[in-house]
């Protein structure tokens, strides 16, 4: 099949596209089982060269990015831009801390609450570059009511694809004020206490959902109103190896919304 626009262009002209462009396209985009998930992180680090930290980075950017498209400074309700972003233990924590960063810099207002650090350069730095950008840190998780009446949103980093079993503290606790709270929750990569793959009837029901590198299996049960795909750095060989047929990000994007 012959096409008069030069490659690049073709992507988006319906119609006008190579075979192998055609089949990808026909396949559904691939939702992860929780050990896949993680056997695609873990080659990414092991035998693709990167460091966790640079795809950290581009993951929380690409969160922050979803979420300045969904609510856009000028569409909140509250006087101030103000979000509260809540960390967890592991990277998905990170990702938070990442995403805190960059909505800063887009101009809001977060806060972070960040009760389990773990004692790594990573995560000390990037809680070091969130106090320099003058972040402010909670101590302790607010009640439900307060969070309504101070936050536009509440942005949920703390669990991802490794979360397993029933929640331990304090994070069982902070889930309980979650599920209280009427401002409206985006969750990255997982909702926080949702089992990876078959989530969770009686769980948080987010808002938004940043999937990252490909939905997990849980995501077919997501019910709000924005679900973007966000980390834009998966390799066209692994995209193949795992059968992910993620769809085209819009030109130079770093997200895609479902
Ligand atoms: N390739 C990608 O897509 C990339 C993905 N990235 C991000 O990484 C995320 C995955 O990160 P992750 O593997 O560090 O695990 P994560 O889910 O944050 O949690 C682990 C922590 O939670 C804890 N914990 C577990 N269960 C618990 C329970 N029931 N109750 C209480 N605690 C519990 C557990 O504690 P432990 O069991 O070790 O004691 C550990 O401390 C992924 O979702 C995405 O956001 C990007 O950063 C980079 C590229
Ligand atoms: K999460």
């Amino acid at each position: 099949q012959t096409c008069p626009l030069p490659a690049a262009a073709n992507n988006h002209k319906k119609g006008c596209f190579s075979r192998r462009e055609s089949s990808t396209m026909a396949q559904p985009l691939k939702y992860l089982g929780q050990e896949e998930a993680q056997h695609i992180d873990e080659e990414l680090f092991s035998e693709y060269g990167f460091s966790v930290d640079q795809l950290m980075e581009l993951a929380g950017l690409s969160c922050a990015t979803a979420v300045a498209r969904a609510y856009p400074i000028s569409s909140l309700v509250k006087a101030r831009p103000s979000l509260l972003v809540i960390c967890g233990p592991g990277n998905n924590g990170g990702d938070g801390l990442v995403c805190a960063r960059h909505l800063k810099l887009f101009g809001y207002e977060p806060t972070i609450l960040y009760p389990r650090r773990p004692n790594k350069p990573l995560f000390q730095g990037l809680t070091t570059q969130c106090q320099k950008m003058e972040i402010p840190f909670l101590t302790e998780m607010p009640e439900a009511t307060l969070i309504d009446e101070a936050y536009n949103l509440v942005i949920d980093a703390i669990f991802g694809f490794s979360f397993k079993g029933a929640v331990r503290e304090p994070f069982g606790s902070i889930l309980d004020v979650l599920k209280k709270t009427t401002s409206p929750i985006a969750s990255i990569d997982i909702p926080s206490g949702w089992d990876v793959e078959q989530g969770s009837a009686d769980g948080l029901q987010p808002d938004m959902l940043v999937s990252l590198t490909a939905p997990k299996k849980s995501a077919s049960m997501f019910r709000g109103r924005y679900h973007f795909l966000g980390g834009r750095f998966v390799p066209p060989s692994i995209e193949r190896k795992y059968q992910l047929n993620l769809p085209p990000y819009p030109d130079q994007d770093c997200v895609l919304q479902l």
